[in-house]
């Protein structure tokens, strides 16, 4: 199965490193900057050469030429990326590798894959791993989420590598919407922990904003199992606890009163604001969702959104 990465951000690099391991790989980056000479990603994944299998192209159609085609962009870049390059993509294989809900629709990615290119198989690679760990070879393990079940097996075999090891699951929507809200939890532990209101707090927000994901997955009739996997509770933990996670690095510069690079890509601010959205429509109860949302659009401060969450009433757990 030939392989083609759809943009050169640090995850979409990492994967075509580790992909070139086992078999040429075509990584399309928007600007190469010399890339392709100087076989580094210095501007998103630096320290990491590109091995020799690995082609870097500017040319788009050339790149999607491949069967599978893995997109990395970020996930409010999508359904532009997507659009714009239709004639190309559409009848291919398509694996989202982005992590969030769309503000405008509240769909994920592989709903989004679905709306722009009618006529392609929809997938998505999710779970959890920093860039930089892919890329150095460190073991990691993610899950391949594809309603179609040889289509799911086939790329399980294609995009596995000698230190990348997928499980497989035909549950989408459970995959995509664990990677979405992990990092808004991540923001809120990183809040937590940048106000420093401590490790046991933490652990409530993670464990509470574990309820909030299964909430969420229920009311898309995802599969719990899903949520409890690599995609949702894997993820979680990963990015709620390290600071590699520029989510949770975003959390604690709003606990500490920091700035925060804007340009850095932060998938969880913009899926706070539309998880909010969907579960205000819905009437779902997603506190800490909304505290996240208040936190990000500068509504709220950590110390008040605390207080919120605390003086809700009593329940069962
Ligand atoms: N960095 C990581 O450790 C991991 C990232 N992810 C996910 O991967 C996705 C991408 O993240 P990163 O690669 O880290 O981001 P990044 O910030 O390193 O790179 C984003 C890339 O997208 C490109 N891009 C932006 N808008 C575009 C457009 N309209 N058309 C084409 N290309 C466009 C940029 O040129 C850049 O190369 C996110 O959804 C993230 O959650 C998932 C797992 C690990
Ligand atoms: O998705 C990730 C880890 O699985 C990367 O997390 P950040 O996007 O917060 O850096």
């Amino acid at each position: 199965m030939s392989i083609a990465v759809l943009g050169a951000g640090a995850f979409g690099t990492a994967l075509a490193i580790s992909l070139a391991g086992k078999g040429a790989v075509t990584l399309w980056a928007r600007d190469a900057h010399g890339m392709g000479q100087s076989r580094e990603n210095t501007a998103r994944l630096p320290g990491c050469p590109l091995p020799k299998g690995l082609f870097v192209t500017e040319d788009l159609a050339e790149a999607a030429k491949a069967q599978t085609l893995l997109a990395a962009v970020p996930m409010q870049k999508l359904r532009g990326f997507l659009t714009e390059n239709a004639t190309a993509l559409d009848g291919k294989t398509i694996v989202a590798c982005c992590k969030g809900i769309e503000l405008n629709t509240g769909l994920g990615p592989v709903a989004v894959i679905r709306e722009v290119l009618p006529n392609a198989t929809a997938a998505i690679l999710t779970g959890p791993s920093f860039a930089a760990d892919i890329a150095r070879g460190l073991p990691t393990a993610l899950t391949i989420a594809c309603a179609d079940k040889p289509t799911c097996a086939a790329l399980q075999q294609s995009l596995t590598t000698a230190n990348l090891r997928l499980y497989r699951t035909s549950d989408t929507v459970g995959a995509e919407l664990g990677g979405a809200l992990k990092n808004v939890v991540a923001i809120a532990c990183g809040a937590a922990i940048g106000a420093g209101l401590g490790e046991s707090a933490r652990a409530a927000v993670m464990t509470r904003g574990f309820a909030e994901m299964q909430r969420l997955a229920a009311h898309h009739h995802a599969d719990p199992v899903t949520l409890a996997g690599l995609s949702g509770f894997g993820d979680l933990t990963l990015t709620c606890t390290s600071t590699q996670s520029r989510n949770y690095r975003l959390g604690l510069a709003l606990g500490r009163g920091e700035p925060f690079d804007s340009a850095t890509t932060v998938e969880g601010a913009a899926t706070a604001r539309a998880v909010d959205t969907l579960a205000q429509d819905n009437g779902l109860d997603l506190p800490i969702t909304a505290a996240v949302a208040g936190l990000v659009e500068n509504r709220l401060d950590v110390a008040s959104a605390m207080k919120a969450l605390l003086t809700r009433p009593l329940k069962e757990e």
